[in-house]
């Protein structure tokens, strides 16, 4: 038995203490971009090639299709185009198809909302018109949903918009989305096409939006933050394939894509406004980075270059928050935010402890946009990536906040949970901006979170509370990965086009979001080499206790709590994690492990048998 008296002293929790790590990686596009199309511009594609055509395919034996550079490109971000070329005499229908991102979901009473350019680079001596047939089919060519748009051939790229409603939901995403015409009406005309784009009803309903489930899972998490764009996706295998701000924002007609880290092409349809406007729609708060001058094939930007990248980072940070006096602070308002977006935290680079990057960073990486930075704006708080793998930062100036990324097995993480304790209160701040449980003690790795892990990680996350004087945020890394398309694992939530799977870390991390409370209550100490671990916040204004216990024996245990507070409900209400060892929530099992209420006799004194290997919160109405 674990005896535990609460006391009425701690200190305040930041708002910030629980959020969310985000970068291209498994999934922006195809998951928490909404886009249904995949490879919906050519982008950074070899025109000619088959995999220029990658999602793409004909429709028909008589439809014969390519990737051109166009003659006329739409634009010059946009040089490719989908030629569609049609034999003369050709009858029937032809066009193509799209599998979208490893599917596209059919929902009942969802108004889909579609665009495309088209034109005729030959125009015909004689005016042709008809109309194209878009629509949702299954890949045997049932169609559920469908519309015409009208079309002429005159010279000259047009932009066309449709959309359509499905009056039954389909349980199978192996869907397609067709675009076809009359063969006679065109016949011996080539037609070409591009930014062919579908998106569903999304979240808050924005304009070239965020998908409404992965919103609705993350925002029932509460998180405090969102950092984005990265992770190793910020920094390019070259300086030049960074990810650069000015590329991702404006029309999406205007934005070239990139080469992202993570094997596959970024559309950059999910641009530094697009995410901006999301975090503010989630109540979150951006921890923002900007590319610092090393990019993942080792290259460090040289000192005497690094003005490019300060002005960059500026001028990116503008954008966030510049007036609209400024060239950026215009560009975020002509996109429709004129007033400035919330910024309090900036990250300085990546994981600048890796190989070369040290060097650099130390020398004069850091320093030069630190110095830049913050003499541009002295309101902001910049964060430095762990230029050492310590706790103890060997760069200057000495940073004020500084990002810690951990991955590692249960074992790690179970002995942690006391790492922040004994750091000194200098008025350094941590932020834990990556962690997770990647392998099982015995080094295996791990297609999912489990169990286990997830425990594991709640037992370190104690330590965050009770050391949230000095660590002012930290999130699960990666967050999201698309069940078709991994880079990594595992990963905080597995999505399928149409499904969420949320992982015993991600409920792990919810029950820490959701009872941080607004101040942490100083308890009586424990030992890293327990098998419990405890936390003790409350809400002020609510007059709610939260009491946190993470069980890692696989036996239960019992926790004695005597409260401080001179009035204390009798009843109180509670929700626990449980499940045997080697447990995970998977596509074929995303329930296996589920978090349970359950209510409980409260007073001064309670008493809580801890399940094995579990999670709880107990709360309690006190003051
Ligand atoms: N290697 C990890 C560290 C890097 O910052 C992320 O991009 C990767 C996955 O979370």
């Amino acid at each position: 038995t674990f005896p535990v008296t609460v006391s009425t002293t701690g200190h305040a929790v930041p708002s910030t203490l629980y959020g969310l790590m985000f970068e291209d990686i498994n999934s922006g596009d195809g998951g928490l971009y909404a886009e249904l199309i995949m490879n919906r511009g050519f982008q950074q594609v070899t025109p000619g090639t088959s995999a220029a055509l990658q999602a793409w395919a004909a429709l028909g034996s008589t439809s014969h299709i390519s990737v051109v550079k166009s003659s006329t490109a739409v634009s010059t971000a946009l040089p490719n185009a989908l030629s569609l070329t049609v034999t003369s005499g050709t009858t029937g229908t032809v066009g193509f198809t799209n599998t979208g991102f490893f599917g596209i979901p059919v929902t009942a009473g969802w108004k889909y909302s579609g665009s495309f350019y088209y034109r005729f680079p030959t125009s015909p001596a004689t005016q042709v018109s008809g109309s194209f047939t878009v629509d949702l089919r299954s890949t045997t060519g049932t169609v559920f949903t469908s519309t015409t748009v009208p079309f002429t051939s005159s010279a000259g790229w047009k932009k066309v918009t449709f959309s359509f409603t499905p009056s039954s939901t389909q349980t199978s995403v192996s869907n397609l989305f067709a675009l076809s015409v009359n063969a006679a009406t065109v016949s011996g005309l080539t037609i070409e096409f591009t930014l062919i784009s579908l998106f569903p009803p999304t979240f808050n309903n924005r304009a070239n939006g965020i998908r409404m489930d992965l919103s609705q899972a993350l925002l029932d998490m509460k998180p405090g933050f969102f950092r984005f764009p990265g992770g190793n996706n910020l920094e390019g295998q070259t300086p030049a394939q960074r990810w650069a701000w000015e590329l991702t924002v404006n029309d999406v007609v205007n934005r070239p894509g990139r080469l992202g880290d993570w094997g596959y092409i970024n559309t950059d349809g999910l641009g530094i406004y697009e995410y901006l406007q999301w975090i503010e729609d989630m109540e979150m708060e951006p921890i923002m980075a900007v590319y610092a001058g090393y990019s993942l094939n080792g290259q460090s930007v040289a000192s005497a270059d690094m003005q490019q990248y300060i002005t960059e980072a500026i001028n990116q940070i503008n954008f966030v928050i510049g007036s609209t006096s400024t060239a950026q602070g215009a560009i975020r308002a002509a996109m429709g935010h004129p007033a400035p977006f919330t910024l309090n935290y900036v990250e300085i680079g990546n994981e600048d402890f890796l190989s070369q990057a040290t060097a650099s960073y130390a020398s004069y990486r850091w320093a030069d946009l630190y110095n830049a930075l913050s003499a541009e704006f002295p309101q902001l708080n910049f964060i430095a990536t762990s230029a050492t793998s310590g706790f103890v930062p060997a760069i200057s100036p000495a940073p004020k906040f500084w990002d810690l990324h951990i991955y590692s097995n249960p074992n790690f993480f179970i002995n942690g949970a006391f790492n922040f304790d004994i750091l000194a209160r200098n008025g350094l701040q941590f932020f834990q901006g990556e962690y997770a449980t990647t392998t099982q003690n015995s080094g295996a790795s791990l297609p999912y979170p489990f169990i286990d892990g997830s425990i594991a990680e709640a037992a370190y996350m104690t330590g965050f509370d009770r050391n949230s004087d000095i660590v002012f945020a930290a999130s699960y890394a990666p967050l999201l990965n698309h069940v078709s398309s991994t880079q990594w694992t595992p990963n905080l939530i597995t999505h399928t086009p149409n499904s969420v799977i949320k992982s015993t870390s991600y409920y792990v991390q919810q029950l820490f979001s959701l009872y941080k409370g607004d101040t942490y209550l100083t308890s009586t100490t424990n030992t890293a080499s327990s098998p419990v671990q405890w936390s003790a916040t409350k809400n002020t204004a609510g007059q709610q206790v939260f009491l946190k216990v993470i069980n890692t024996a696989t036996t239960a245990n019992t926790v004695v709590f005597t409260l401080p507070f001179g009035t204390i409900s009798t009843a109180g209400t509670g929700t626990v994690l449980t499940a045997a060892s080697g447990t995970m929530n998977t596509p074929a099992s995303p329930n296996a492990a589920a978090p349970k209420n359950f209510t409980f006799t409260a007073g001064k004194t309670i008493t809580y048998n801890a399940p094995g290997l579990s999670a709880s919160v107990l709360i309690v109405s006190a003051h």
